[in-house]
């Protein structure tokens, strides 16, 4: 994800920005209730002043009080968590709907190449890691400056002295916390990256299981899972070497017994010299002992803070990932008719990149095959994914009916073009939907027409509720060919002029290959069609044939004139009837 490296990562708060009046006003209501908290306890010391003083009648109305100033602080805390709590909701939704928004509008190729996992990581994990942190972190934020705060003006209202001795333990706690954290960053990171490593080899180990058990048994993999447990380890061995100690001391000090002896001892010692009445004593003993406590939740809350930065950090770069340019509304240019044409296509995948193309040119007319041949990785792939925009082209341009492809509105290019590729994918839905993708308003029986033609209709109604069956990854078990010609039909209904094919070659049982052979001929009739070529029959009787190597449109033709050019189409030709001829014998054998 290179695009992000010129914006600076934003601050969790940056990122907090649609809701930060409602997370002003949840932190403002934790700081209301610490005052509130400190408030009973001034009433409560105030009640027993007033007990001292005279033991006969009830102090209610200091205790009152106290009690009064305890709900409020409990119904203050209450509604800051339940604002922190709505904010973080509000938040999540605004993230993952401005994700899903600007996904749409980046390039295919991009989010092909990042991979549907790692894209759902961040629109899940990250955004919930973000929920998180607002929603529990923020109102213990402000309760841990404001409460430090407002006790040491307390405090040195009733006793500057005291309120001094109390402010010391604080100090000391702060300085054994920042001791504790001197270097946490990195170790955070690291920490974090082995975690991440650790989950990402055990989705790895469980994912590639069926296939790995039947090579290795999985010692492989389950090697990698062990190595990154060993690594995790030893990063939070060292972490806790590292840390251990100032860690565990830094919340000794900051628990209430510290200060609470130095305030008792040095009370004791200015009382026995008449220096401090007892209920100013008594009054900071009790308000004075939970000051340096309120800032613990800021040590235990660097984790998270270090683990949201980290997700912060992967959404901006989704966030940070520039869209695909797409032409004003007005005026709308429309192909003029269904031809497809490269014009000095030179082509990069990154910038620093190679050429993975240079000066393609060539012309599909309306209505004829284009079959693309070559070598593996000599561009065929590329080529079929440009003319849909997965990438822009990085130096020519691609036509469709005279009009640039960067120059069409993204719904005009779809209505133009279908694509049917190797990687078929059905929605969790039913299959006569899965077939009506993109045209809902289409009848049952035009995708039962569709269905016939893709070769479908038969097993479709075999299966136990027809075309009412569920697909999807929890639907009907479908073979590779039978989801292949499920996306054929949906194909043949939309009836687009331009057809984009990447030919499969996977599905090669016998009945299989006639059934899709039949399928794809019925979706190519009267269209413009590019396809990544690998059987024999579609080769010979494609109108033209494009050979490529090494990213050049190196040879072109029909079947029979480049074969008397005996260049690297021949080669390809007899390498493969030597490989027909070898499956044959092997066949027969
Ligand atoms: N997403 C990508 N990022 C970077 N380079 C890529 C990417 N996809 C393909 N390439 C490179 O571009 C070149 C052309 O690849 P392409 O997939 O277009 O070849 P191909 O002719 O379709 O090969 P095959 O027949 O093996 O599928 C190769 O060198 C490949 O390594």
């Amino acid at each position: 994800m290179p695009a992000s490296a010129a914006q600076p990562v934003p601050s969790a708060w940056a990122v907090m920005q649609p809701v930060q009046g409602r997370i002003r006003f949840a932190m403002a209501l934790s700081g209301l209730s610490a005052a509130a908290a400190l408030g009973a306890l001034c009433a409560l010391a105030w009640s027993v002043h007033a007990l001292l003083q005279s033991s006969v009648s009830w102090p209610w109305q200091p205790l009152l009080l106290a009690a009064g100033l305890t709900a409020l602080a409990f119904v203050l805390r209450l509604a800051a968590f339940n604002r922190s709590h709505h904010a973080a909701f509000h938040l999540e939704t605004l993230l993952r709907s401005r994700l899903s928004e600007h996904l749409a509008h980046l390039p295919l190729g991009y989010v092909q190449q990042t991979g549907s996992g790692a894209l759902a990581k961040v629109m899940m994990e990250d955004v919930k890691a973000l929920h998180v942190f607002v929603a529990d972190s923020t109102p213990l934020y402000a309760r841990a400056y404001v409460s430090p705060l407002l006790t040491f003006a307390l405090l040195l209202w009733l006793d500057w002295r005291l309120a001094l001795a109390a402010t010391a333990v604080l100090g000391l706690g702060v300085a054994v916390v920042s001791l504790a954290l001197r270097g946490s960053a990195d170790m955070m990171r690291r920490y974090n990256e082995a975690g991440e490593n650790v989950g990402k080899a055990v989705v790895e180990y469980v994912q590639a299981m069926p296939v790995v058990r039947t090579f290795d048994t999985g010692t492989a993999t389950f090697g990698r899972y062990q190595r990154a447990l060993e690594t995790y380890r030893d990063v939070v061995k060292s972490w806790y070497r590292m840390s251990g100690t100032s860690s565990r001391l830094s919340q000794i000090i900051l628990s209430p017994l510290p200060t609470l002896v130095v305030l008792v001892w040095l009370g004791a010692w200015l009382t026995s010299r008449d220096a401090l009445d007892a209920a100013t004593w008594l009054a900071v003993l009790l308000a004075g002992t939970g000051m340096a406590e309120s800032l613990l939740p800021m040590v235990s809350l660097r984790h998270l803070v270090g683990k949201t930065q980290m997700s912060i950090h992967r959404i901006h770069e989704v966030l940070a990932e520039p869209v695909l340019p797409v032409p004003a509304a007005i005026p709308t240019k429309m192909p003029r008719d269904a031809s497809v044409r490269f014009e000095q296509v030179n082509f990069r995948y990154m910038a620093d990149g190679p050429l993975v193309l240079q000066g393609v040119s060539f012309e599909a007319p309306p209505g004829s095959i284009t079959a693309l041949v070559g070598p593996s990785g000599a561009g065929k792939t590329t080529v079929a994914r440009l003319i849909p925009r997965f990438w822009d082209v990085s130096a020519g341009c691609i036509q469709i009916g005279g009009v640039d492809v960067r120059e069409l509105q993204p719904a005009a290019l779809m209505q133009q073009v279908a694509f049917v590729f190797q990687d078929t994918f059905l929605f969790a839905d039913t299959i006569a939907n899965n077939i009506r993708l993109g045209l809902a308003g289409a009848t049952m029986d035009e995708v039962i027409a569709a269905a016939r033609a893709a070769q479908a209709h038969e097993f479709i109604t075999a299966l136990p509720q027809g075309y009412d069956t569920p697909a999807g990854e929890r639907g009907v078990f479908l073979s590779g060919g039978q989801r292949q010609r499920i996306t054929i039909a949906r194909a043949i209904l939309q009836s687009r002029p331009i057809l984009v094919l990447d030919e499969a070659t996977a599905f090669a049982d016998p009945e299989n290959e006639a059934a899709l052979v039949a399928a794809l001929s019925n979706l190519m009739r009267g269209k413009t069609v590019l396809m990544v070529a690998h059987r024999l029959s579609t080769i010979r009787d494609a109108d033209q044939i494009l050979v490529f190597d090494q990213g050049r449109l190196v040879e072109r033709g029909r079947h029979e004139a480049l074969l008397a050019e005996r260049g690297v189409y021949e080669r390809l030709w007899s390498n493969y009837e030597q490989a027909q001829g070898w499956a044959l014998r092997g066949a027969q054998a």
